[in-house]
């Protein structure tokens, strides 16, 4: 049992994905805010067995940690008022493009601050996340950090920049894993299996995949090598990839993200 208190300010999907991985690592104490939606906050309340409030700005001086998981654009009036009322919380954010010298400057002199970037995956306690620790954290303040983390997967400590520059890779690109997901479902299905196998189909396939893609044996041209016999169906398949400038894409995908969140 963990009795840390935490208040997470935002209940949408990051913060659900977080309090279901504390809730399962048996962290008891948990308070969560949002900006007001009350049916969303009743529905985490009641789902995940959690305190919640409208009011956050009266609870802080309760709480050893605060969680912002709301959008980027709200955490400067969200600081401004979670400043005043702070008594030497650890305060963490989630946000891309949010980091330690975004927090350090908003929040009172010798603030402990840390940006973490996690991902949905943390709901099945399989994020891979990295995170920043300023430069007040203590190492008791750094433990607590990496025991909410390893609450909800794998995590890195990395700093700063590689955190801007990793953002595309970790917290949004199991989108575009889900998008490539989807297009191959949708064409599994058109075999006349079911929506439930194609997706079970697909699943397995990315799961096996990303083991093999965690051996240390093997380096991952190798991998896509051994798939694409000579002269065979996937080299086929992967020609059309150079056709559609696969790389080329993918890097503007990457770059759109990170100067979305640079905004
Ligand atoms: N989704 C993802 O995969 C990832 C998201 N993140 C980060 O997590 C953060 C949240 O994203 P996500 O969960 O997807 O977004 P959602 O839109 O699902 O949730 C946003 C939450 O923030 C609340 N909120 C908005 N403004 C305020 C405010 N001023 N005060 C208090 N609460 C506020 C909303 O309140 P209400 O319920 O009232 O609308 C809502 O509960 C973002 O900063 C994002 O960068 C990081 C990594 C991955
Ligand atoms: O799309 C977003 O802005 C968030 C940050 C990383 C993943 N999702």
């Amino acid at each position: 049992m963990s009795n840390e208190k935490i208040l997470i300010v935002g209940a949408g999907r990051m913060a659900q994905a977080i309090i279901k991985g504390l809730k399962k690592a048996d962290f008891t104490n948990v308070m969560v805010a949002n900006k007001g939606n009350q049916e969303r906050l009743e529905e985490v309340e009641s789902r995940f067995n959690v305190d919640s409030t409208t009011q956050w700005q009266e609870h802080v001086s309760d709480q050893d940690i605060v969680i912002l998981a709301m959008p980027p654009e709200a955490h400067e009036q969200v600081l401004s008022e979670l400043a005043p009322v702070m008594t030497n919380q650890l305060i963490i954010t989630v946000a891309a493009g949010i980091d330690v010298s975004y927090l350090e400057k908003r929040l009172p002199e010798g603030t402990a601050v840390a940006w973490v970037m996690p991902n949905t995956a943390a709901a099945k306690g399989e994020s891979i996340t990295l995170f920043t620790p300023g430069k007040n954290v203590s190492d008791e303040q750094e433990y607590f950090i990496e025991k909410i983390l390893f609450s909800i997967g794998k995590f890195k400590k990395l700093n700063e920049q590689q955190l801007h520059a990793l953002t595309p890779i970790t917290g949004s690109a199991p989108a575009f894993i889900y998008r490539m997901a989807l297009t191959l479902i949708n064409k599994a299905k058109e075999t006349g299996v079911s929506e439930v196998v194609a997706k079970q189909l697909v699943a397995q396939m990315i799961r096996g995949s990303a083991e093999m893609l965690n051996s240390e044996l093997k380096c991952t041209a190798d991998l896509i090598d051994e798939v694409a016999s000579p002269g065979g169906v996937t080299a086929a398949a992967l020609s059309v990839f150079d056709q559609y400038q696969f790389d080329q894409m993918m890097n503007d995908v990457l770059t759109a993200c990170y100067e979305r969140a640079k905004q």
